[in-house]
């Protein structure tokens, strides 16, 4: 459907997205995330016609887009700086894309009545698009993407500046939306709770730049490399020298999986595969601090020497702050990472 090849833009001596591959299937939901400046916006208007490239291609269905225009490129777009134009009601906004491609005025009010049904807000045509709440404007700009029927649902931030709990309700209902539509959508966010709920594979940007493109339980669960897994809110990361499977480290001896590779590396531990057990042997690690996570407690341990490290344990195996304890790991958790440098 969509594949960019050694997609360049340039801004001054400044490569916004360099060299960037990627391939997106009919019917995928790919989220690309990453750090504020990292060129996601950049791929995002590359692919839409909004930002011309300096190198590359971006071909729809095989075509190369090369001066084609934004409005034949059969993309649809829910940006974050293109808001619904507050003097049009519901219906007015949703019917803009169509009436654009000529539409005629029953064909109009028919496909309306159908997007205001599938995004939730059935018969709400004549509602002015100021007396709605963030969540519905979401969905009314939502629905004027879908409209015109692309071959290309492109979203930047689609759950912008809302609230926490409706992002999770709404990330669902997209989820089974695209699901049942069959559409085929590139969306950019910054947040990862939302990458991971939506996508059926995240990419991990940095610097223009892919630094990691997997299915969202591939990536989670192994992250590629320190950057990767800083981005994701690991911080147990520590310098180690792999010799078979075993590492060694400041926090001592860990087991790593056995095809891991060799030599001085950075090893990830995730905080779910740390167990407190009895100490058996001295030097033991103090407990420093613990924080409340709803369904678990992350309890950070400090060790005699070296950084701290998070254990993520239920609720009812949490040892008192100032206690001393001994850790064990759980092989699986534990990620020799790969370099840095994509
Ligand atoms: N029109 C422009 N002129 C100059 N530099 C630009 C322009 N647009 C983007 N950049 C630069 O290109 C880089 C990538 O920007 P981009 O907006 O694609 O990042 P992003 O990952 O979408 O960031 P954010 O999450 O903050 O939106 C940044 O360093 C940015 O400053």
């Amino acid at each position: 459907m969509l594949r960019l090849d050694g997609a360049t833009v340039r801004f001054g001596a400044r490569a916004a997205l360099d060299a960037v591959d990627l391939e997106v299937a009919d019917h995928e939901t790919v989220c690309v995330l990453g750090p504020s400046g990292s060129g996601k916006s950049t791929l995002l208007r590359a692919v839409a016609g909004l930002q011309a490239l300096d190198g590359g291609r971006v071909l729809l269905g095989g075509a190369d887009q090369r001066g084609v225009p934004v409005h034949r490129r059969g993309v649809g777009l829910m940006f974050q700086d293109h808001q619904l134009f507050p003097q049009r009601d519901v219906g007015g906004n949703v019917a803009f894309g169509l009436r654009m491609h000529g539409a005629g005025k029953a064909e109009q009010t028919e496909r309306v009545r159908e997007l205001l049904d599938l995004v939730g807000l059935p018969g709400a045509e004549r509602r002015a698009v100021s007396a709605l709440s963030g969540g519905e404007q979401q969905r009314v700009a939502l629905a004027r993407a879908l409209a015109p029927r692309p071959r290309l649902l492109m979203l930047d931030e689609p759950l912008g500046q809302l609230d926490r709990g409706l992002r999770e309700r709404l990330v669902v209902e997209l989820r089974q939306l695209f699901g049942r539509l069959g559409t085929t959508v590139l969306a950019v966010t910054h947040d990862q709770g939302d990458a991971f709920a939506l996508a059926d594979r995240v990419v991990v940007m940095r610097d223009g730049r892919i630094a990691q493109s997997g299915a969202p339980v591939e990536v989670w669960s192994r992250p590629a490399s320190e950057f990767v897994a800083r981005f994701l809110g690991f911080d147990n990361v520590v310098a180690a020298r792999v010799t078979g499977a075993v590492a060694e480290t400041v926090w001592g001896k860990i087991p790593v999986p056995d095809d891991a590779p060799q030599g001085e590396r950075r090893l990830l531990v995730r905080p779910g595969g740390v167990r407190i057990v009895p100490v058996e042997e001295a030097p033991a690690w103090t407990v420093e601090s613990r924080t409340f996570r709803g369904s678990h407690v992350v309890v950070r341990l400090r060790p005699a020497d070296g950084p701290p490290l998070d254990a993520e344990l239920p609720l009812r195996e949490v040892p008192g702050e100032g206690a001393e304890v001994g850790v064990d790991f759980r092989t699986e958790d534990v990620v020799v990472l790969g370099d840095d440098t994509p």
